[in-house]
């Protein structure tokens, strides 16, 4: 039975940087070459990164990115890895319109080239405003093995691509994907592409890209699968990684002609066999427990968006609150500590708990530390424009958020936004205040799993024997925004236990009135919670972007109108 040793690239590409994409595309295939592979395989677009958007509209971006493919395929062959049959993804171009394309390079040249076809428009996706769809399959045979390829979402497909190339013969089916991270996800993929494996007939390759991009983040998990669906080899997640493993396959008996509708191609570049050569036990990596990878993706999430856009450091408020401490223990497992600047601001209502809190924090993670008292500062806003009420209260937080931004223009770190998914959601938070930033690293994480993360970061640590980072009284006491005295956010809000689950319900699940009330939620607190939801969607519109965690994350998975009339539960016949 022909042998064949495949590499999955696991690699972290940057969006527009096709260069460094190109050299990084060389150097795992040089590691490939050194591990014994005689095939790698790249994840969806890896040259251009992905998502690319609406550069995938400019003609300019397209023309250098089939450049790229083209001077790809000639610098793998300088670098002695020729021999190589190397699957890259990129951005194509034809008078159709853009194409989401892979190509197979070997000996300097394209040898293969194929568009995906199923353009994934839901969610976070809009694809068909960025592409056009393929229409053909492109088959190599390769060392004996016919080798077919499918883009991502064509996996997705009952019937698709995978089944037309089951129908027309192949040995081994290859995945470059570009699937980002959601709670859970890892647990739908893999039965997925074991059944597209049986639907093939072949193992299949899964490599998907690693690393955060604006605000998504990829967590690798690349694997193999054989044809019965049996896991062979599985990547670890949320790193750069070459997962290498050795097939046994049988050899190139597949047709020509139309399946499914598409019409498969074939191209014979090698018939013989390679010897038979000593086959390695491929590693399978276990997936992270729930919480782990979860504050993996946080983690990646913030440091990919904070280097890839050119910043060494962050600095944001240390109220002495969980949500500060939470963004605090992130930002100094992404950029280490003292990359991270922490800035206490009291005001007359601040706690000398949150003072001491806040400083504990500081000195438990061995980050940068300063006080800045805001009093002087608020009391001219105060005073000057005779603000009392709410307009006082915020003036505080807009002081706090000023000062911030005042710091970053100076020292140049990033300013990042503390709110978490629930205070989104409601519209708890001030404008201009605590929700200025270029990123806010737990805007898609809800308050009651904001706690539960902090218990487990803490407990993580204690299993190590280090010091748990987070203040235990930060997660133990009331949260409160200490705007005036004596605040709590209870007074403002349900309890987070309940409104979590509303929101879970209603943002999450889309559900209407009946289905909440039904659900057994209060009638009252329904009406409390949709109206505060609805009525803050603009502020959600100018918040700064964070990591997505979960599957309908505020932003690009839920689109509203601003101006809008509808309320769930109060529609009026004429
Ligand atoms: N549809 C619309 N389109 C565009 N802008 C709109 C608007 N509706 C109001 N606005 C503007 O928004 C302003 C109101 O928003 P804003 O100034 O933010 O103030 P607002 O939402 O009225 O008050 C902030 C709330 O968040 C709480 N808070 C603040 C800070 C931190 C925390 C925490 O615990 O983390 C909680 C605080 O206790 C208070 O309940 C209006 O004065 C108006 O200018
Ligand atoms: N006294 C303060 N010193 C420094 N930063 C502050 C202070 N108060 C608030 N902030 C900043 O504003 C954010 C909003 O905090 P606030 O205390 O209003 O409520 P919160 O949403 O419960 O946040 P946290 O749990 O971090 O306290 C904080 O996370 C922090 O970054
Ligand atoms: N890039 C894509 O086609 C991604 C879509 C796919 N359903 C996924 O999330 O895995």
């Amino acid at each position: 039975m022909p042998q064949l040793r495949i590499a999955l690239a696991q690699v972290n590409p940057t969006v527009g940087d096709l260069a460094a994409n190109a050299t990084q595309t060389v150097a795992w295939t040089r590691k490939a070459a050194e591990a014994g592979a005689h095939v790698v395989v790249f994840p969806e677009m890896s040259l251009t990164g992905y998502p690319v958007e609406d550069l995938a509209l400019r003609a300019t971006f397209a023309e250098a990115s089939r450049r790229m493919v083209d001077e790809a395929a000639v610098s793998l062959a300088d670098a002695g890895c020729g021999e190589l049959l190397v699957y890259v993804g990129y951005l194509d171009a034809d008078p159709a319109g853009p194409r989401d394309a892979a190509a197979a390079l070997w000996q300097g040249e394209v040898v293969a080239r194929q568009f995906k076809h199923h353009l994934p428009n839901y969610g976070v996706f809009d694809e068909q405003r960025w592409f056009k769809a393929g229409r053909t399959l492109d088959v190599v045979r390769f060392h004996g093995v016919d080798i077919g390829m499918v883009i991502c979402e064509d996996l997705w497909q009952d019937g698709g691509p995978v089944s037309a190339l089951g129908a027309a013969g192949v040995d081994v089916v290859v995945s470059p994907n570009a699937s980002p991270y959601e709670r859970s996800k890892d647990d739908i993929r893999l039965p997925l592409v074991a059944r597209r494996a049986a639907e093939a007939g072949a193992p299949l390759v899964y490599a998907n890209q690693v690393g955060g991009q604006d605000d998504l983040v990829f967590d690798g998990d690349s694997f193999v699968v054989g044809a019965d669906g049996e896991l062979l080899a599985r990547a670890p997640q949320f790193v750069e990684h070459l997962l290498v493993a050795d097939l046994s396959v049988g050899g190139g008996s597949g047709a020509e002609g139309t399946f499914g509708g598409l019409a498969v191609r074939r191209r014979v570049l090698s018939a013989e066999p390679v010897p038979g050569y000593e086959r390695a036990v491929p590693p399978v990596s276990e997936p992270l427990s729930d919480e782990a990878e979860v504050w993996s993706a946080l983690v990646v999430g913030l440091r990919d968006y904070v280097h890839k856009n050119g910043f060494r450091s962050v600095i944001f408020g240390f109220s002495g609150g969980i949500d500060s401490a939470v963004t605090a223990a992130l930002a100094v497992d992404a950029l280490g500590p003292d990359s991270v600047h922490g800035v206490s601001m009291p005001s007359r209502y601040s706690s000398a708990h949150s003072r001491d809190d806040a400083a504990e924090l500081a000195r438990r993670l061995g980050c940068h530390f300063r006080v800045e008292p805001v009093e002087d500062m608020v009391r001219v806003y105060v005073d000057g424009l005779g603000l009392s009420g709410l307009a006082e209260q915020n003036i505080q937080a807009r002081v706090r958020g000023m000062l911030l931004m005042s710091l970053s223009n100076q020292e140049g770190h990033l300013v990042l936004a503390t709110g978490n998914k629930t205070e989104l959601a409601v519209g708890y938070s001030t404008m201009y205040g605590d929700a200025v930033g270029g990123f806010a690293p737990i805007k898609d994480v809800f308050k009651t799993h904001v706690w539960t993360l902090a218990r487990w970061r803490n407990a993580s640590a204690e299993k190590r024997g280090e010091v748990p980072p987070i203040p235990e009284n930060s997660i133990a006491k009331p949260p409160s925004a200490e705007l005036r005295p004596g605040q709590l956010d209870t007074d403002s809000l349900p309890d987070y236990a309940v409104l979590d689950d509303i929101l879970d319900d209603y943002v999450e699940g889309d559900r209407g009135y009946a289905e909440l009330v039904a659900a057994g939620f209060a009638p009252e607190t329904i009406d409390r919670v949709i109206r505060m939801v609805d009525r803050a969607e603009y502020k959600r519109r100018q918040y700064p972007i964070g990591t997505k965690i979960t599957f309908k994350a505020f932003g690009r998975d839920r689109r509203l109108p601003i101006t809008n009339r509808w309320r769930e539960g109060e529609q009026r016949s004429l």
